[in-house]
C-alpha cells in the first residue's frame, strides 16, 4: 500500500562489506605507512666527540669536535662545539719545571668534562700534538722533551677521556691535516672539488700545502703526502720551515743585527721611541739563532726602534736563502717547490697579523699593502700605544715586524706576484670551526674520511615517506575497483523497496 510504502535511499557505500573493506584498508595503510617511516627513520640525534690538544710554541689551545652518531662508518659531518684557550705560554716553556706544564691544563680540562655529556666521557678520544716549540726543545734537550711529556700524558690520563698518547707531530703532519681541515670544512673533499691550498703561519714553524698538476712526487718526494679520501686521489705538495714561524724568525732578525754584540740596536721593524733592554742570553736560547751567539756576549742590549719599512725588510730578507736550490723550482733555504697553483687559505698568524692591521682584502694591490704596512711602521710608538690601548703591547711592538715578515715570506719567499696574490683569503674560521691541523688530525686518527665514496641511498628520507604514502593509497584505490563485481548495484535514482 502506498501510504504503507516506505520510501529508502539506499548509499551503496554503507553496506557492511564497504564498510569493513574501507576500514581495513585505512588502518592497512596507516600501518604500512608507520612502520616504513619509523624503520627508516634517522635515529633521534645522538653526538660523539672527540678532543683534541694543540700544544703550540706560543700557546695550548684545546678543541671538541662533536659529530652526529648515527651516521654509518662515523661518516656525520664533524664540527667544532668548543674551543678552550689554556692560560701561560706553550708547553715547551715548561722545561725546567714539567709538573706546571700538566698543571697549566687543568681549566682547560674540566671545561672539557662540562661541555660533553657525562655518559660521552670514557668513549670520547683526548689526543694533544705537540709542533714546533716542542721539536726544537726536542732537538735541543730530548730529556727535558720527554720530562714535559711524561707530566702532561699523567696529567691527561687522570682526566675522565680515553686519552690516546701525547706526541710531537711532524712538521709534514702539521701542514697536511691543515690542508685536510680547510678542504673538509669547505665540503672539498666529498663533492671532489678543486681543493684549496693551506698557509699556516705558527710561533716557531710555517707551513705551506697545496695541489698542483705540475707535482707528482717524483721531484723532491719527501715534500709529498698522498691522499685518497672519498674515492679521490690526491697528490699533496706540503712543507714545514722550522724557525720560520714569526717569533722565530724575529730572533733570527734580531740575531743577524747582533752578531757583533753591541750594546744598543737601532732596529728598522720596530716603531720609533719604541725601547727595551733585551737579555743575549734569552734572544739566543734557540736552536734557530744559537749559533749565531755573539762571543763572548754581552749581558744586554738595547733594543730601539727605527720604523722603517723598506729598512725592516730588508734585515728579514736575511734569514732567507734565495740562491742555493738544486730543483728545477725553489721557495727558498734550497726548499723544492712547484708553481703555485689555485686558491690559497692563509690562517693561525697570518689572520691575527693581517687582520690586525686590516690587510685580509687581498684585492688591496700588493704595493698599496706596502705602503699601508710602510705608514704602519712609521707611526710612533707612543701614538699606537694610545690608538690601541686594549692590545697586549707585546703584539703590538710586533705587527710591524709581522707584517713586514708575512709580506716577505709570501712574495719573496712562496712567490706569490701581483697576479696570484688575490688568490689568498685570510681565515680564521670555516663555518664556525677553527682553520688548524687539529680537525684534519682527528678525522685521520678516528678513520672519519673514508678512503671510497659512502654509498648513498637512492632516496632521501622525506622522498621514501612521500612514495610509500602515495604507493599505498594506489594500491587502496585499486582493491577497491578490483572488488567492484560485489558492490551493491547503485543508480542515481532513489530506489523504492
Ligand atoms: N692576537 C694575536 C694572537 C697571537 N699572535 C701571535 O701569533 C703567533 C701564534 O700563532 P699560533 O698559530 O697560535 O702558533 P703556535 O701554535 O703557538 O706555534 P707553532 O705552531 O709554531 O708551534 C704568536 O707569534 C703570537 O704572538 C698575534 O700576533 N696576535
Amino acid at each position: 500500500m502506498s501510504a504503507q510504502r516506505e520510501m529508502k535511499e539506499k548509499n551503496p557505500w554503507h553496506t557492511p562489506a564497504t564498510i569493513i573493506i574501507t576500514v581495513i584498508g585505512v588502518i592497512a595503510i596507516v600501518a604500512l605507512v608507520t612502520v616504513a617511516v619509523l624503520q627508516n627513520k634517522p635515529l633521534p640525534k645522538k653526538y660523539k666527540y672527540g678532543i683534541v690538544l694543540d700544544a703550540g710554541s706560543s700557546h695550548t689551545a684545546l678543541y671538541i669536535y662533536g659529530w652526529p652518531a648515527e651516521k654509518v662508518n662515523d661518516t656525520g659531518r664533524v664540527v667544532q662545539v668548543h674551543s678552550c684557550k689554556v692560560k701561560g705560554p706553550g708547553i715547551s716553556s715548561y722545561a725546567s719545571a714539567p709538573l706546571n706544564a700538566g698543571e697549566s691544563l687543568k681549566v682547560c680540562m674540566l671545561e672539557a668534562k662540562d661541555q660533553v655529556p657525562s655518559k660521552r666521557h670514557q668513549e670520547t678520544p683526548l689526543y694533544l700534538g705537540a709542533t714546533a716549540g716542542m721539536r726544537l726543545l726536542n732537538i735541543e734537550n730530548s730529556t727535558a722533551s720527554d720530562g714535559v711529556f711524561q707530566a702532561v700524558s699523567q696529567a691527561l690520563q687522570t682526566s675522565p677521556f680515553s686519552f690516546q698518547g701525547a706526541r710531537i707531530i711532524s712538521g709534514q703532519e702539521e701542514g697536511a691535516f691543515g690542508w685536510v681541515t680547510v678542504n673538509y670544512l669547505d665540503d672539498r673533499l666529498k663533492q671532489g672539488l678543486e681543493t684549496t691550498g693551506a698557509l699556516d703561519l705558527g710561533g716557531a714553524s710555517t707551513q705551506i700545502s697545496f695541489v698542483s698538476d705540475n707535482y707528482d712526487g717524483s721531484e723532491s718526494p719527501k715534500n709529498s703526502v698522498t691522499f685518497r679520501l672519498y674515492g679521490n686521489d690526491y697528490n699533496l705538495y706540503t712543507h714545514s720551515f722550522l724557525c720560520y714561524g714569526k717569533d722565530q724568525v724575529l730572533r733570527m732578525t734580531l740575531a743577524h743585527q747582533t752578531q757583533s754584540g753591541p750594546a744598543t740596536v737601532l732596529d728598522p721593524c720596530f716603531h720609533r721611541g719604541y725601547t727595551a733592554i733585551k737579555n743575549y742570553t734569552v734572544l739566543y736560547d734557540t736552536p734557530c739563532v744559537s749559533d749565531r751567539k755573539p762571543q763572548p756576549a754581552p749581558a744586554s742590549f738595547n733594543h730601539t726602534g727605527t720604523g722603517d719599512f723598506q729598512e725592516c725588510q730588508r734585515v728579514v730578507r736575511n734569514v732567507f736563502n734565495f740562491t742555493d736550490c738544486k730543483y728545477s723550482r725553489c721557495s727558498f733555504n734550497g726548499v723544492f717547490q712547484p708553481s703555485l697553483q689555485g686558491p690559497f687559505g692563509a690562517f693561525s698568524a697570518y689572520y691575527f697579523v693581517m687582520n690586525f692591521l686590516n690587510l685580509t682584502d687581498t684585492s688591496t694591490p700588493l704595493e698599496d699593502v706596502k705602503k699601508k704596512i710602510t705608514n704602519y711602521c712609521a707611526t710612533p710608538w707612543e701614538q699606537i700605544k694610545e690608538q690601541y690601548p686594549h692590545i697586549k703591547q707585546k703584539y703590538l711592538a710586533e705587527y710591524c715586524f709581522s707584517g713586514t715578515y708575512i709580506i716577505t715570506l709570501l712574495t719573496e719567499g712562496y712567490n706569490f706576484t701581483s697576479e696570484n696574490y688575490p688568490n689568498i683569503k685570510f681565515i680564521k674560521k670555516i663555518k664556525d670551526s677553527d682553520a688548524g691541523w687539529t680537525l684534519g688530525y682527528m678525522l685521520n686518527l678516528t678513520n672519519m674520511i673514508p678512503a671510497e665514496a659512502p654509498d648513498k641511498p637512492p632516496l632521501p628520507h622525506g622522498g621514501y615517506v612521500s612514495i610509500v604514502t602515495i604507493i599505498a593509497i594506489l594500491l587502496f584505490v585499486l582493491i577497491i575497483f578490483s572488488l567492484r563485481p560485489i558492490w551493491p548495484r547503485c543508480s542515481k535514482r532513489p530506489q523504492i523497496i
